[in-house]
């Protein structure tokens, strides 16, 4: 099976620091951040001047050009700020730009996770949102924190030295809270995840649960699951808010101490009045930084979380998504080796190894009970699935390494329940890329439904609605099929084509699908369904972790004896 998990594996990936695209905004964010905290010692200094030269000398042209120099550098400070904020909100959008199309593709590579996608998607706002409101700024101003205790041993050093034990006493408090918390956060994240998958999962199905009277059991299922997130969550948030709390009381208590302190070293002339207000100002500016990174603390643990997760998607991807030369239309030529199936995540073999080889026009029916291991077969073949061990070659290429943007260009796939996309029919069976009509209608044509769609009041233009619920079974199916055949595939593989048709579309069908043949396609598909067995030279049957392959003439004429068509599976397998 896979050997990409995606799973998320915190603490192995070094954070932001490490990635290039993103290293220039946090040095320029840094850069400002200098700027913002120089310019935040204008106040105490501004405070100096006016205490202990402009009130001493009582000189009123010395207070306005202090006043005017103090607002002149405070507008630069505004300037600064904003325009790390706004650093910030472009790294945001770069982090988008780059990791949202890898993520976006990644996703479709793991079938044992189809919630992957959202919880991406989710992780990428996570760390765009921080990163957006301004949340990782404390972060930026911790590393000045010493200039400004720098600044208080300039003012005393027993004022200095009150804010180092501050300092310190505040780092504590914040060892405790990222040890205390990050584990519950990260719980209620995961918590979280599985109580909005499990509504996503209720909102495709309203129909069936509105009509069978689910809704109420399904909403206290989704209580629980929403309960036991909020409780995860109340322990974490608790704990970080405790310490937050603990720590903003400290920051005044020692503001206060730097006060008392410098009033004591007025008293004994050690040090100037200005210096008490400067000092506690000071004070204030060097402990901020940690007391704002605690209260961000639980935003802080999401984003890291989630961004640890994007950087474990983007490491996967990068062995992969490397540049690929694409190949020219495959021959006709599919070759099945050695093939061993099982269901995602599972090391189980859900048949024998088999070989089989397909030249142009030739084309397989699958049949075989429910359970039996068609389906599985049929997504192995096209690529979604990675085999357990064999190779699918189409022209000589192995599906499964194998570009699949280069790959889906030259193999069609219906699968048995068709999931439409949001868009109109004509963008559904151009696989939304830029169709010709005569591509678009010709799709139809084949798959019989071309006249149907010309009935509908919008034609090919009549939006699809949401999973393709605004059309009926028969013409969903009928979209799903022309999208299999669109652009002519090398390969075709239908998974039961004839579920919902009505016996006109089936008729249209059927000629579709042996004009295609005749054309040299190759034609694989899976169906309960005998009225279609003509257009297959051969039978491929699976029953009971086994198979075998009957020409269809031979499999007709035993039709009428069940028994002895069982035992010929068997002598497959054996
Ligand atoms: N996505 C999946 N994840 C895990 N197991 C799966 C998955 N899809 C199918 N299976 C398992 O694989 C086995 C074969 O299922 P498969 O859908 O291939 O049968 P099938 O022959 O197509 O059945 P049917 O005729 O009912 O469509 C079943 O036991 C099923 O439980």
């Amino acid at each position: 099976m896979s050997t990409e998990t995606f799973s998320n594996k915190t603490g192995t990936v070094d954070w932001a620091l490490n990635k290039s695209s993103v290293k220039p905004y946090i040095v320029v964010t840094l850069l400002f951040s200098l700027v913002v905290n120089l310019l935040m010692l204008v106040s105490p200094l501004y405070m100096l001047q006016v205490y202990d030269r402009v009130l001493s000398s009582g000189s009123v042209e010395t207070l306005i050009m202090v006043s005017i120099a103090a607002i002149g550098l405070l507008s630069v400070y505004g300037f600064a700020e904003a325009a790390r904020r706004k650093t910030l909100a472009l790294m945001s959008e770069q982090i988008q730009n780059e990791y949202g199309p890898v993520v976006f593709m990644s996703s479709f590579r793991d079938e044992n996770s189809p919630q992957l996608l959202p919880k991406k998607l989710a992780d990428l706002s996570t760390v765009q949102n921080f990163l957006r409101h301004g949340l990782l700024l404390p972060f930026f101003d911790l590393p000045f924190t010493p200039l400004f205790l720098l600044a208080m041993f300039l003012v005393h050093p027993i004022i200095g030295w009150i804010g180092v034990i501050g300092g310190l006493v505040l780092i504590l408090i914040t060892v405790f809270t990222e040890l205390s918390s990050r584990k519950s956060v990260e719980e209620a994240m995961q918590a979280e995840t599985v109580a909005n998958n499990f509504a996503n999962e209720i909102s495709r199905n309203r129909s069936v649960i509105s009509s069978l009277g689910m809704v109420t059991p399904l909403l206290s299922n989704w209580m629980s699951y929403r309960k036991q997130s909020s409780k995860m969550t109340m322990d974490g948030l608790g704990r970080s808010t405790f310490f937050s709390a603990q720590a903003k009381g400290l920051r005044q208590m020692l503001q206060v101490a730097a006060l008392g302190v410098g009033g004591f070293l007025v008293l004994q002339l050690e040090m100037s009045a200005g210096a008490i207000i400067a000092g506690s100002i000071l004070m204030g500016r060097a402990l901020a930084p940690i007391d704002q990174a605690l209260g961000a603390w639980r935003q802080l643990i999401r984003a890291r979380s989630a961004w640890f997760s994007l950087e474990d998607t983007m490491a996967r991807s990068g062995a992969s998504d490397g540049d690929f030369t694409p190949m020219l239309r495959p021959d006709a030529d599919l070759s099945i080796e050695s093939l061993m199936i099982a269901s995602p995540g599972s090391d189980a073999a859900l048949l024998p190894k088999f070989n089989v080889n397909l030249k142009a026009g030739a084309s397989i029916a699958i049949l075989g009970p429910s359970g039996s291991g068609k389906t599985s077969l049929l997504q192995t073949i096209v690529g979604a699935w990675e085999p357990l061990d064999g190779r699918v070659r189409l022209g000589g290429r192995d599906m499964h390494n194998w570009d699949a943007g280069d790959r889906g260009k030259y193999i069609g796939y219906a699968p048995q329940d068709v999931e439409l996309l949001p868009g109109t029919i004509a963008q559904n069976i151009s696989r939304f890329s830029d169709g010709t009509p005569e591509d678009i209608m010709g799709a139809a044509q084949k798959a019989g439904f071309h006249d149907m769609i010309l009935r509908l009041p919008e034609g090919y233009d009549t939006r699809v609605g949401p999973g393709g619920s605004h059309l009926s079974q028969g013409q969903q199916k009928g979209v799903g099929l022309a999208r299999a055949i669109y652009r002519d595939p090398v390969l075709l593989v239908l998974d039961e084509p004839g579920t919902n048709l009505d016996r006109a579309s089936l008729l249209g069908l059927q000629r579709g699908l042996a004009e295609m043949k005749s054309n040299g396609n190759i034609l694989i598909f899976a169906t309960h369904d005998m009225r279609l067995l003509s257009l297959a030279d051969n039978v491929l049957l699976l029953d009971n972790r086994s198979l075998k392959m009957v020409s269809t003439q031979d499999y007709m004429a035993t039709m009428a004896h069940p028994r002895q068509i069982a035992t010929s599976a068997k002598e497959g397998a054996a």
